[in-house]
């Protein structure tokens, strides 16, 4: 039997700097309690495609743990010489309903990471079944997620040229997920991840799902302050939900503020519903941005624009700034949307 004790042995005395700091004797029990369950004890049978995926478990070190999710612990490691993040999610042995649902959950995110392949979205590396612990291991995001790094910021301090990267970084991977079938249906600034050069990656695809295979949403654990009224209905939904919760990310990054932080989650979820409530936009917001908020929060699923479409506006509006610096001060939104040249000053002021 390979001992796993081996493993932290090597982890906590190799510390080769990558490891920030040894872990407490609390830390040390606590992964001891998971992982124990991720050694293999010899020979093992695999379940149908698990090769595809299954993690080499002699080339894994776990280090500390860094973040946690509702049914989850994520670690910094090393796969392969590679720095990694290890989500470890545990099945409780006193609730067979939730163990059942975290299972298929972990089954059906490493099935859609398998097939993506984006530089906007997180990078799968593999992942280990062991009952009742799993693990998915991705690339590490050192940056941290995007909520984290708002609230870093002061309010309304983000300058445009920013927030225009930054989502467009996210409508690139959106527009490749939804390219590739799957709608991500928990899109919110907790899952969306930067890496040490600002390039935002999208993650989390627990509870993602296939178009064609997506249901109902009943029973439905997505977060309220970012969900699409439908959603929150538990109504027929389509791609057209990420697109509401991209909305509420622009506006995020416009004001670095938590949207509806003055209601509960509930109560937030009920003023978006029935009083058909978002988040105040500031009167400093420029109009382009207003405009294309507007249309992806908009409660009518066909009025939001697909992500194709907001990849197209925003990267007019980055070619347009950079023609123009004060190209949003003078933007006037056209009623039938259509994208009309940047008309830069300089070249009207040369007429
Ligand atoms: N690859 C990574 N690199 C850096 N940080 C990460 C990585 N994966 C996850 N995290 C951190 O861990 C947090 C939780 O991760 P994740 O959302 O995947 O877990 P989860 O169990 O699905 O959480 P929940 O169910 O609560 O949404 C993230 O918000 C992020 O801060």
């Amino acid at each position: 039997m390979k001992n796993f004790h081996f493993y932290w042995f090597k982890q906590i005395v190799a510390n080769n700097g990558k490891l920030e700091r040894r872990l407490s004797l609390g830390e040390y029990k606590r992964a001891l309690s998971w992982s124990k369950y991720l050694v293999s004890s010899g020979a093992e049978i695999k379940g149908e495609g698990e090769e595809e995926w299954s993690a080499d478990m002699s080339e894994l070190y776990i280090g500390n743990k860094f973040a946690s999710g509702r049914h989850s612990r994520i670690y910094r490691g090393i796969y392969k010489q590679r720095d990694v993040a290890i989500k470890l999610i545990s099945q409780p042995e006193e609730d067979g309903d939730l163990a059942s649902f975290l299972e298929k959950q972990f089954t059906s995110e490493v099935a859609l990471l398998l097939r993506l392949n984006h530089p906007n979205i997180i990078t799968f590396i593999a992942a280990c079944k062991k009952p009742p612990v799993f693990c998915i291991i991705t690339e590490y995001l050192a940056g941290g997620s995007l909520r984290k790094f708002l609230h870093q910021q002061e309010p309304y301090s983000l300058p445009l040229n920013l927030v225009l990267k930054l989502a467009l970084d996210i409508a690139h991977g959106m527009q490749y997920l939804h390219a590739q079938g799957i709608l991500h249906r928990d899109l919110k600034s907790e899952n969306l991840l930067l890496d040490e050069y600002m390039c935002v990656k999208v993650a989390d695809f627990g509870i993602s799902c296939l178009e064609t295979q997506c249901g109902s949403a009943k029973g439905f654990t997505g977060t309220y302050r970012w969900m699409a009224p439908e959603m929150i209905k538990e109504k027929h939904h389509t791609k057209k939900v990420d697109v509401y919760s991209f909305g509420i990310i622009l506006w995020e990054l416009l004001t670095a503020l938590t949207p509806f932080d003055n209601l509960t989650p509930e109560q937030a979820a009920f003023a978006v519903c029935q009083k058909n409530a978002r988040p105040p936009l500031p009167s400093t917001c420029p109009r382009a941005f207003q405009h294309l908020i507007n249309r992806c929060w908009s409660r009518n699923p066909d009025k939001r624009p697909h992500f194709e479409e907001i990849v197209g506006i925003l990267e007019h509006y980055s070619e347009c700034v950079e023609q123009d610096p004060e190209f949003f001060s003078s933007y006037e939104p056209r009623k039938d949307h259509r994208l009309i040249g940047c008309l830069p000053r300089f070249i009207a002021n040369r007429r």
